[in-house]
């Protein structure tokens, strides 16, 4: 049978714009259909205005503890708008790499249109439709808006309009305590508003390792952030100005009145009227597309890949994963997905930075045998740069590094070394035999490795060494 494309890609996000751009320059005949903005959540309402925005609030927090760095400078005059406007240049300097034009002129056929699966091999663009001898959806995700008492009767704020607002919040309630809403939330807290996290959960970070939760429960505290945790939310109402949350906390309900509301309370999968359900492929409970290792549905020619099929929601794993795709399309590669160093980094103030298993996973797992936590107090360009925050180093069999957390203002770009000797089955005596400038943070992964193998150093071998190397 002929195809009109060789593949066609539901989705210009960040997976679907590897596999389109991925495809044609590998020689394949690529159509790529988008029915919103090319460059999808990552660049026009994630992660590009996200750290955008974090970088004026996080200088807005510089600017208050200058005065441990012998200056005296007070932060005035936050105008949210020009905070904002800096936040559109951005995403418009970056914009002509993801664009229409861009494409096409790499040879692919973009399509401005909704798209949606009515066979194994067609999809339909408005009026017209287009054949593929493979589909891959790459329609990510939204945020999701679970059914609140009155949610759906107020305004309120998600990842898709917060970059619109010109005002800064007097008091901004943020339901969610996850990624989205912890560093949005300390974000707004650093430019001057007040700030109210409620999420469900005891703890915040509950998904990366058990020291993380209460060390940046400790700093959010400090920066003068109100935690609500372990709490339901009963209701949210208008009351003249105020929005008004009502929740239950400890048994006792609150009533927590700001002016604003940001929803970050997860996301759910775009995979609703694409014609999944009619052509047969399975998704889960949640909606999210099933697929294997391969990334291929029960529909040997569809593929999925990026937020709609997870399990992993980031821009990184987006285009990992279309990497896998194309392998798999393109060469007949077999190639399969590879969890085991996944790196992710939530860039609050300090970041905190993981890749591969926590100790919980490498505990369930049966791979666990030891950990070592090097607190950075004990580096010296921390302490010049009055950075706080630890490391801590999963170690499995032959103390071979199977999982790492960073807490640092530089915690997303240290966390690469470890990605790399865990890639590599490296153990932590790695680390004792490299050369680390000084003074970096990074020198603290040498004082881990120092740390283990004084710790595996006894008594007696000290006594072989005499005996042997110093009679
Ligand atoms: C506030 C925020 C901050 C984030 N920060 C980070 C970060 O710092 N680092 C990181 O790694 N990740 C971050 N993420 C996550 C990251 O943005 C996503 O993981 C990534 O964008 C997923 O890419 P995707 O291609 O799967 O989906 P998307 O980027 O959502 O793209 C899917 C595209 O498909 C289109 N589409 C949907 N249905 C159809 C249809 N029927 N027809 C045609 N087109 C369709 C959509 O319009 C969209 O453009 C953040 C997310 C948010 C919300
Ligand atoms: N730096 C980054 O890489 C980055 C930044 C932002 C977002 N992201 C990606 O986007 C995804 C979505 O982020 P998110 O923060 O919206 O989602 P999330 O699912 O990670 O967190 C949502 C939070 O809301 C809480 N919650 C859910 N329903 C609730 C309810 N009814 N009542 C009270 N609390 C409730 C949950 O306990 C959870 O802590 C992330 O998982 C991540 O993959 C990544």
């Amino acid at each position: 049978m002929k195809y009109d494309y060789d593949i066609i890609v539901i989705g210009a996000g960040s997976a679907g714009l590897v596999i389109a751009a991925g495809g044609a320059s590998l020689g394949a005949k690529v159509a790529l259909v988008e029915e919103s903005k090319m460059g999808g959540d990552c660049l026009n309402t994630g992660c590009v205005p996200s750290k955008t925005f974090l970088k004026s609030a996080h200088l807005a927090k510089d600017i208050q503890l200058s005065h441990k760095f012998g200056i005296n400078a007070s932060l005035n005059n936050v105008n949210l708008e020009n905070v904002m406007n800096r936040v559109k240049s951005v995403i418009k300097s970056i914009e002509p790499h993801d664009s229409k034009e861009r494409f096409e002129g790499l040879g692919v056929d973009v399509f401005l249109k909704k798209g949606k699966l009515m066979d194994n091999h067609r999809v339909s663009i408005g009026e017209q439709f287009i054949t593929g001898k493979y589909i891959v959806i790459a329609t990510g995700a939204k945020p999701s808006i679970p059914n609140i008492k009155g949610l759906d009767e107020v305004f309120y704020l998600t990842n898709e309009n917060v970059f619109g607002l010109k005002k800064l919040p007097t008091h901004l309630i943020v339901l969610g305590g996850g990624p989205i809403g912890l560093e949005l939330g300390q974000g707004f807290r650093h430019l001057g508003s007040k700030v109210t996290i409620i999420d469900k959960h005891s703890d915040i970070f509950h998904k990366d390792d058990p020291e993380v939760g209460p060390w940046m429960k400790e700093k959010f505290l400090r920066d003068g952030m109100d935690l609500q945790l372990g709490a339901s939310i009963l209701q949210v109402k208008q009351d003249g100005d105020d929005v008004v949350v009502v929740i239950e906390a400890d048994g006792q309900s609150k009533e927590i009145r700001g002016d604003q509301l940001l929803v970050a309370l997860g996301r759910r999968p775009s995979s609703q009227n694409l014609g999944l359900e009619e052509i047969g492929v399975e998704m889960d409970e949640k909606g999210y597309i099933k697929a294997n290792a391969k990334l291929q549905t029960n529909i040997k020619n569809i593929y999925a890949c990026g937020d709609v099929t997870g399990p992993y929601q980031f821009t990184h794993m987006a285009g990992y994963q279309a990497s896998i795709v194309l392998k798999n399309i393109v060469f007949k590669l077999n190639a399969k997905v590879d969890y085991s160093a996944v790196p992710w980094t939530t860039y609050t103030k300090p970041e905190v930075s993981h890749v591969g298993y926590t100790e919980q996973q490498a505990k369930s797992l049966g791979m666990f045998k030891d950990y070592l936590i090097v607190d950075l107090a004990d580096n010296d360009r921390a302490k010049s740069e009055n950075d706080e925050g630890f490391i801590k180093l999963i170690l499995g069999r032959n103390k071979r590094i199977i999982g790492a957390t960073v807490i640092s203002d530089k915690a997303g770009e240290m966390i690469p070394v470890v990605t790399l000797a865990i890639k590599k089955k490296l153990s932590s005596s790695i680390f004792l035999n490299m050369i680390f400038a000084y003074p970096t943070e990074s020198e603290i992964y040498k004082i881990a490795a120092l740390k283990k193998a004084k710790e595996s150093f006894k008594d007696w071998h000290k006594k072989i060494i005499k005996f042997i190397f110093l009679r």
